[in-house]
Formats: C-alpha cells, structure tokens, sequence
C-alpha cells in the first residue's frame, strides 16, 4: 500500500480499527475486492491516478459498512419516523429502496431515482450507509413480538439533560464519506425515497480528520484536543466479535446495537483548565495520547502504577480509569464517533461536541454500565452534557440482491 492510499483510510475519531488495502482507481471505479473484517476495500481500475475520492467500500457483506471501518471525515445522522400508514409492506419497500441506493452510490454509481447529479464529478469517497431500527418501530410495523430484549430503552444517568425531539426514532441511517458533497447527495437523494413513507425526526452533522490532514496515519482528536480512540477493541483480538456483534435474535445474528449520545463540551470551562489538569481528567498525555502511567500512546493503561509521592499515576476519577473494562465487568464496546459543532449558543460559548456512537453486541454488556460509572465518578463529566440519546439495532449485512432488515420483514 503506497503512503497516499494508506492514509486514504485512516483518520478520524475512532481509528485504531484495522485498516486494509485501498488501491488505485479513477473516480467511480467499480469495487474489485473487499476485506471483510478489516472493513476497506480495493477499487478496481487500473492505471488511475489515486486519489481520496476512489476509495469504495461494499455497501453488500456480512456486517453493514460505516462498523468496522475507520471514521470518515464527514458523516450525516438522520432519523426517520415511519407515517402512521406505511406499515410492515411500507418499510419493507423503503429498505429495498434505500439499500438499492446505498449500494449503488457506495459503488461511485448514480442512483437509479432521484439522482440530482450533485455528487457526480466525485467517486464514492469511502461512502458508508449504515441502517439501524429504533424499539419503536416495532410497534408501528406489527413487530413487537420480534423487538429484541437489547433493544429496551437506555436507563435515565444521572445528570442527563435530554432532549427528546433529537433523541430515539424509528429509522437511523449514519451516512459517512470524505467529501460533504458525497455526503449530503445519498442524504436527499435517500430523503426523496423516504416522502411518502417516513418524515425526518431529528438529524446530526459530523466531521472528524480528513484523511491526509497528518504527515504520517494518526488517532483522531477530539474537540477538547485529546487523542481520542486508541483504546478501542481491535478486531484482532479474540473477543472482538463477542463484544460488537450480536448472536441473535435470528434476524440480528451479525448484527450490531448502536448507542448513540449528543454530548456537548463545556469548551469555555475545558480550554481554560492548564494542560496538567486536562490531562490528569482523562489520564493521558494531551500531546500523544500516551497514559499517565508511562509509555506511548498505545501501551497499555497501568491503573495500578504509583508515583513516587504515592498518588496514582491515573487518578481515581480519570475516565480512562472509570471507563475501563476491568472496573465494569469486562463491559466494552466500539467507539465510532464524530465531532459536531453548530456555531455558537446564545450566551456565547460553542454548541460542539461529541456525536458519540458506539458498537456492541449488547448495551446491557456495552454502554450501560460504562455509562452509569461515568456518570457518578468521572471528572471529565463536569465538562460534558448529555443532550441527546438513542438506541438502535443495526441488522447484519445484506448479501448481493438483499437489503437491510430482510430476514425481520419477509419471515
Ligand atoms: C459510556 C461510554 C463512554 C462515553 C459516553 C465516553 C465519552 C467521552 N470520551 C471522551 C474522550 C476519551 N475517551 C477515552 C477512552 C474511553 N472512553 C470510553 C467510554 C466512553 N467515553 C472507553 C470505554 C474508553 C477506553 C477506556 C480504556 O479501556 O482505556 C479516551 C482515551 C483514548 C482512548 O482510548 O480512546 C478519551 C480521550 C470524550 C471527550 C467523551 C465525551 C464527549
Ligand atoms: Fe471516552
């Protein structure tokens, strides 16, 4: 892989996942191979010049695109709710529609309705549509009896400040690329397919590095300056699967459960907070990312490490200590978030953040009980509001000529 395509790849919240191979291709090439479980993909044309632009990942496979892969530099959430006479045969229409797009523009290919031309000059740029159910579908589509016990909604956390017109949904789509072009083209052209059957509830613009922004491939930053991912599961490792992915029910065996949380920054109290503090909060090294208990950034967290005067080397209060799988039961999961920000608030201080999304096989033994430690004892939470929250469960892949959601609409 030449340094261009390798950073092609990378970037964003959330890297530290395995990468593949992109290799060259012109703009709109056709997929040639894909790595599965890496989650990247070769674009097929030879003799093209490289560029960010012909990376294609498959929208078709074992496990949805827009999990495994590295974050993209742009992404889209839109929520949809289904109109009260759409019906199981109403969704079950949008899903073949919407996964017959999501494939399409993954391939650098227009859509076969509704194409407005506006991405047209632009190959997929690493284009992922993701397609998740919120519990309430279920109701709306005769399905209660198949909604799946992970799918129970998220617990109130102490110091949640919700608001539920940008919270739950029926229908979560995550649309990531590297170009907001790319980005914002399967968004209307994917809303235009909708009218009829289902009306945006609420939506989220995100943004994360733009790959090649850094000399050399890099974890993402945060918006409070932090390297941000390093300590997520690897899909290397043996339990990888057993944490992000589901082993039923049927329709869901493959699958995923996404948690999503808007959560702003008190940047105005963070960024005038010295860097010895910040970092003491998240028990890293603001510069690296390396732990407080020595090392680089990706030697492992030593939570018992003493200093010489006796504290601990992470703090108590440290998130990376509170967050940790060895003080939650070995609960983990697989953080994939985005940056937002939406200018400023009224009195002045940024309305940025955190599109938190995070991967599991359950949140019963993913989020949940992170979730309810951090929310008592972490220090980074002084900085942080919860302001919006849902839960969805994400189907497994669809397989060439499926869509989304088959096994649950057609058994
Ligand atoms: C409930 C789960 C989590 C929420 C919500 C959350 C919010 C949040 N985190 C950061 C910044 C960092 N988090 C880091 C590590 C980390 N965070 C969680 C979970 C949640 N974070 C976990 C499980 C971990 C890994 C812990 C471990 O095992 O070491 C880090 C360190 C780098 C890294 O490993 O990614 C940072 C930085 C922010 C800013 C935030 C809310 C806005
Ligand atoms: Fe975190």
């Amino acid at each position: 892989m030449t340094e261009f395509s390798r950073r092609a790849v990378l970037g964003g919240i959330g890297a530290g996942l395995a990468v593949g191979a992109v290799g060259g291709g012109v703009a709109g090439a056709r997929v040639g191979a894909a790595d599965a479980e890496a989650g990247t993909a070769a674009t097929g044309a030879a003799g093209g010049t490289p560029s960010l632009g012909s990376a294609a990942v498959p929208f078709h496979g074992e496990r949805q695109a827009g999990i495994l892969q590295p974050a993209q530099a742009r992404v889209q959430l839109a929520v949809f709710d289904l109109v009260p006479e759409a019906g199981r045969d109403g969704l079950r229409r949008l899903m073949q529609a919407w996964s017959a797009t999501a494939a399409r523009l993954a391939a650098g290919e227009p859509a076969a309705e509704f194409d407005n031309q506006v991405a047209l000059d632009a190959g997929p740029c690493s284009l992922t549509v993701t397609f998740g159910f919120g519990a309430s579908l279920f109701d709306k589509t005769g399905l209660a009896a198949r909604r799946p016990e992970a799918l129970s909604p998220l617990p109130d956390f102490p110091g949640d400040a919700l608001d539920r017109a940008r919270s739950d949904g029926d229908l979560w789509v995550q649309i990531g690329a590297d170009d907001a072009l790319v980005v914002f083209h399967a968004l209307r052209t994917l809303q235009r397919q909708a009218s009829g059957t289902a009306v945006l509830r609420w939506q989220a613009t995100g943004f994360g590095r733009t790959p090649g922004a850094t000399e050399r491939p890099m974890t993402g930053r945060n918006l409070m300056g932090q390297v941000d991912g390093t300590n997520n599961p690897k899909p290397s490792s043996p339990d990888f699967a057993r944490t992000v992915f589901a082993d039923g029910p049927d329709w869901m065996t493959g699958g995923s459960y996404a948690v999503y949380r808007r959560i702003r920054m008190l940047l105005d109290n963070w960024d005038n907070l010295p860097t010895d503090r910040q970092e003491r909060v998240i028990g890293r090294r603001k510069s690296d990312g390396a732990p407080l208990s020595g090392g680089t950034e990706t030697t492992p967290v030593d939570l018992a490490k003493v200093n010489p005067d006796g504290t601990l080397a992470v703090a108590a209060d440290a998130h990376v200590r509170v967050a940790a799988p060895s003080g939650n039961g070995g609960a983990a999961m697989l953080r994939r978030g985005f940056s937002y920000q939406d200018g400023l608030l009224p009195d002045g201080s940024p309305d940025a953040g955190l599109l938190f999304i995070a991967f599991q096989a359950d949140p019963a033994r993913g989020f949940v009980p992170v979730q309810r430690r951090l929310a008592r004892g972490d220090s980074l939470s002084r900085f942080l509001r919860h302001e919006a929250s849902g839960l969805y469960a994400v189907p497994p892949g669809a397989p060439e000529g499926g869509y989304v959601g088959q096994p649950l609409l057609e058994s």
